[in-house]
């Protein structure tokens, strides 16, 4: 379909002209308060879903960069490696939202994320009009990792244990001296979450951890969390639109923030506190979430920060 001004590519019907012009000044604010900042923009595996959220998702980053804006993207792909430990006979499991990575796993969890997802994810935003740059936190040292430990409960013990989660790092180190050069050069980077270690080994990173530990390294204007889900949500099933740590920590309390969204939330809190603005949590399957997000005074989604008006 071939893309013209009144037969946009997203589809529905063409705008009048005087509500395309109101849609432009809405956005205008944020577009001078955002030009020359970088947003980081975790882009999970399952709002990946099919070509055309792809393609709508690279169509967003695409408009950010050409309005001066500097997106950078790092991709997960978990239901992806699952489907390809399957697919190979590897069992996997999870333990607090960490997949427990032995040799086997994290050479296909490298595979599929560093290879297969990190290309499509580039192709995507090259048909969108963009250029992007496609790396692992292995290379030019963006992402020196370290081994991570969990104490966890098992079902038949009240004593908490350490699990060793073999092949599962987190940041310790960030340069993003690789992201700066690209985004100077007017590429799109796009982060597969590996890491390499000090002695070499490869490192299998959550992807939400990798995203905040940038986001905050470089004092990004936003980290964006891309979902599966509207944003957080109460006790009653109703979006919450702002969020700081007091907040979240009561909502933890009542019971209400529950499996990944527990990770995400801390991921967002430690981004904030290292330098980055503020996080949002928002729906990835909602054609141009990130757009809605931006350049719309209603926003979407949930904004975190780790203190009120921080
Ligand atoms: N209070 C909450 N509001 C919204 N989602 C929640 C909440 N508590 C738990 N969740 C769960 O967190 C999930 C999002 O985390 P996760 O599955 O790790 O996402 P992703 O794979 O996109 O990183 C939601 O699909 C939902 O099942
Ligand atoms: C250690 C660990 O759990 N790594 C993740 C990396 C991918 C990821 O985080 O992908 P999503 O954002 O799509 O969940 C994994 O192996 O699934």
């Amino acid at each position: 379909m071939s893309e013209t001004p009144d037969n946009p590519a997203s589809g529905g019907e063409p705008l009048q002209p005087g509500a395309k012009a109101s849609v432009l000044i809405e956005a205008l604010p944020f577009l001078r308060r955002y030009a020359g900042r970088t947003f980081v923009v975790k882009y999970g595996g399952h709002a990946m879903g099919d070509h055309a959220a792809a393609a709508s998702f690279a169509q967003d980053v695409v408009l950010l960069k050409a309005v001066g804006i500097n997106p950078v993207v790092v991709h997960g792909g978990g239901p992806q490696i699952g489907a390809m430990l399957g697919r190979l006979g590897v069992e996997s499991r999870f333990v607090d939202g960490l997949r427990v990575t032995d040799e086997a796993t994290v050479e296909i969890a490298e595979m599929v994320l560093s290879g297969a997802i990190n290309k499509q994810i580039v192709a995507a935003i090259h048909a969108a009009g963009g250029r992007a740059l496609g790396i692992s936190g292995k290379d030019a040292g963006l992402v020196r990792a370290r081994k991570v430990s969990r104490e966890t409960r098992t079902q038949d013990s009240a004593i908490e244990q350490m699990v060793d989660l073999g092949f599962v790092g987190e940041p310790e180190t960030i340069d993003p001296k690789v992201i700066e050069m690209a985004t100077e050069s007017g590429l799109i980077p796009v982060i597969a979450p590996i890491g390499a270690g000090e002695n070499g080994e490869t490192f299998n990173i959550n992807a939400d951890t990798m995203a905040g530990a940038i986001a905050g390294a470089m004092g990004a204007a936003r980290l964006l969390l891309l979902t599966d889900v509207a944003g957080v949500l109460d006790g009653d099933g109703q979006l919450v639109t702002e969020l700081d740590e007091a907040k979240i920590e009561a909502l933890r309390k009542q019971g209400v923030i529950t499996g990944g969204m527990i990770p995400k939330l801390e991921t967002c809190l430690s981004a904030t506190r290292d330098g980055c603005e503020a996080a949002v949590i928002l729906d990835g399957r909602v054609d141009h979430a990130m757009l809605l997000e931006f350049f719309t005074a209603s926003g979407a989604g949930t904004l975190v920060r780790a203190r009120e008006n921080g």
